[in-house]
């Protein structure tokens, strides 16, 4: 009874998550379908436009960097269930997707616009490719054990939770994280740049840059000499780009 608890709570995550992703979409391209974007929303006077929405990005990027790190997850599997551990951080991410959508100040001034059709449509080409890449790179991953799907499944049908595996495929054989590369083409790709816009894109850009540090950390605690040889070898957010020095522990002894 409890395992099909823990499922449904599951699937209700899911669903909460994913029309959080989709608002977001909408939010970031101001998409005129939904009722508050990063431009359109309650006014505030600069300054406390400012101090709220920094304080909105900051709460986004502790809630994430906090549960997801190795030390939080084996204190909170104390309390929650190992299987549920993954629904509660995807609600509690979309819980505070939705704080930053409701409680977002707009700062309207322009900082660029491109007027030339086809360089905005250039622009929104890539707004496009960037979320389609974010989704795509979740499937590399793993998509449904990233948002807690298959723990719960496996509880359900008395399997042992899966050991964590290390992957290549697709994407990641070009940068070791293309979940975040997608993230940064479709803050930063827009024909009209406000500064509000400007303000979550570099927001989001600081947050994934100290997220990928942390991320790292734990992924060479976990995969060793594995990892290190990776990140020597492929680029952070774009080909080439951001590749570590060789560690002495990932080359093999004679
Ligand atoms: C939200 S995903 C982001 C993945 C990656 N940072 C990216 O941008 O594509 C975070 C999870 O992916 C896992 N992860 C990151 N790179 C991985 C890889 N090459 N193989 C397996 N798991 C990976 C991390 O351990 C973490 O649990």
């Amino acid at each position: 009874m409890a395992r099909m608890v823990q499922m449904g709570f599951a699937l209700v995550a899911y669903a909460v998550f994913f029309a959080t992703f989709l608002y977001l979409i909408a939010f970031v391209g101001d998409l005129p379908i939904v009722p508050v974007t990063v431009d359109r929303g309650p006014e505030a006077a600069p300054g406390i436009a400012l101090a709220v929405n920094l304080g909105l990005i900051a709460l986004f990027g502790l809630q994430h960097s906090a549960m997801a790190r190795q030390g939080f997850k084996r204190w909170w599997t104390g309390i929650v269930p190992p299987a549920a551990e993954r629904s509660v951080y995807v609600l509690a991410a979309s819980l505070m997707l939705m704080l930053l959508f409701w409680g977002w100040r707009p700062m309207t001034a322009t900082i660029w616009q491109v007027d030339n059709a086809i360089g905005a449509a250039a622009l929104w080409t890539i707004f496009a490719a960037g979320w389609a890449i974010v989704l795509l790179s979740t499937f590399l991953i793993n998509h449904f054990e990233l948002f807690g799907l298959q723990q719960a499944w496996f509880a359900l049908r008395d399997r042992a939770a899966a050991a964590p595996q290390f992957r290549q495929p697709f994407f990641y054989r070009f940068v070791r994280h293309p979940l975040y590369s997608g993230f940064f083409l479709a803050f930063w790709a827009t024909p009209h740049m406000t500064a509000g816009h400007l303000l979550l894109a570099a927001g989001m850009a600081a947050w994934m840059l100290l997220a990928i540090r942390a991320e790292e950390k734990d992924l060479v605690a976990v995969f060793g000499p594995e990892y290190e040889e990776y990140r020597a070898r492929v680029g952070m957010l774009a080909p080439g780009i951001g590749r570590t020095k060789v560690p002495r522990t990932a080359i093999p002894a004679e």
